[in-house]
């Protein structure tokens, strides 16, 4: 994300009931920093859902609660993008999730199909529980996706 003048506004909104989410949004947070974009990371309960407009890059981690499900604190979010309907915004969702359930990060898919319909959807990426280091290359290649979305909506608005 460093090869414009202009700097994106990005944004980490996570939910995170045991701290793996939380590892995660971390993780991809080092990341992005490393590319001298400046990153902001929310726990969903302090982000302002009246500023998402105010975000370029907007990118959500969530873990998975009862048969598949999004977390009922992310569940405004979900609506706010919805209302939004911003082609423009880039966005990505990661989560944290158990494969003992039958739908293994439905909240990812759930994020994922709304985001797809809503905004510029660059990615998404579904991790085992805790973050392991192995993980860590999927979170840059994720990291990579975002910045190739972000490019190509410069480009468009640019052309
Ligand atoms: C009651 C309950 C229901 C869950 N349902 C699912 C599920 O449907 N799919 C899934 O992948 N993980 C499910 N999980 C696992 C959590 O999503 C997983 O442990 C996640 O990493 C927790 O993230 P956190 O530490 O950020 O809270 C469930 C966990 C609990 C306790």
């Amino acid at each position: 994300m460093a090869s414009t003048n202009y700097k994106p506004r990005v944004a980490i909104v996570y939910a995170s009931a045991t701290g793996n989410t939380k590892a995660a949004a971390e993780i991809l947070q080092h990341i992005c920093r490393q590319t001298q974009v400046p990153v902001s990371i929310f726990a969903i309960n302090d982000f302002p859902l009246a500023e998402l407009s105010r975000y370029d890059v907007v990118v959500i981690g969530t873990y998975t609660w009862g048969s598949g499900e999004i977390p009922k604190e992310l569940r405004g979010l979900f609506t706010a993008f919805e209302e939004l309907g911003h082609k423009k915004l880039v966005t990505a969702v990661f989560g944290t999730g158990d494969s003992c359930y039958a739908e293994f990060c439905g909240a990812v898919d759930r994020f994922r199909d709304m985001l797809f319909v809503h905004t510029e959807l660059a990615a998404t990426l579904k991790v085992e529980l805790m973050p392991q280091d192995l993980d860590y290359p999927r979170f840059e290649k994720l990291a990579a996706s975002i910045e190739a979305s972000w490019q190509k909506v410069m480009l468009t608005a640019t052309n």
